[in-house]
């Protein structure tokens, strides 16, 4: 599977071969950076959703909604591709992201007001 090829450029270029640990270095202190930034979006998402858990648990709604999994995962495939990203890739990462928020939706208890201890795996 073709991940990131074309996303190596994250870093200014130019001292490679003079200094490559100080480029390594480099790269890794954005990877780190990045990472930072995946997992506070990802918090900040399973947030959401849990609310979305909530309100569908009050009102008897399905946990799942397989016709707006179809939209988002069209479009997150059209980004992907935007962004010179696998969009198969894309694909199997957002699945996975939302069989974890399927997961806690299920646990929900329905038609009730509270929500159970743990939100994506975060502590709350
Ligand atoms: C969050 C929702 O519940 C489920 C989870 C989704 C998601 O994580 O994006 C999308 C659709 C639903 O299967 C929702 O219906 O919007």
């Amino acid at each position: 599977m073709q991940m990131s090829a074309d996303q190596t450029e994250t870093v200014p270029s130019g001292a490679d071969d003079a200094d490559p640990m100080a480029r390594l270095r480099a790269l890794r202190g954005s990877i780190d950076n990045i990472d930072a930034a995946v997992i506070h979006m990802l918090a900040e998402r399973f947030r959401c959703t849990q609310e979305v858990g909530r309100l569908k648990a009050r009102h008897h709604l399905p946990p799942a909604d397989p016709a707006r999994e179809a939209e988002q995962i069209a479009r997150l495939r059209r980004l992907a591709l935007d962004a010179r990203l696998d969009p198969d890739f894309a694909e199997k990462f957002l699945a996975f992201v939302i069989r974890e928020v399927i997961r806690h939706h299920e646990a929900f208890p329905r038609g009730h007001e509270s929500a159970p201890a743990l939100a994506g795996g975060v502590a709350r």
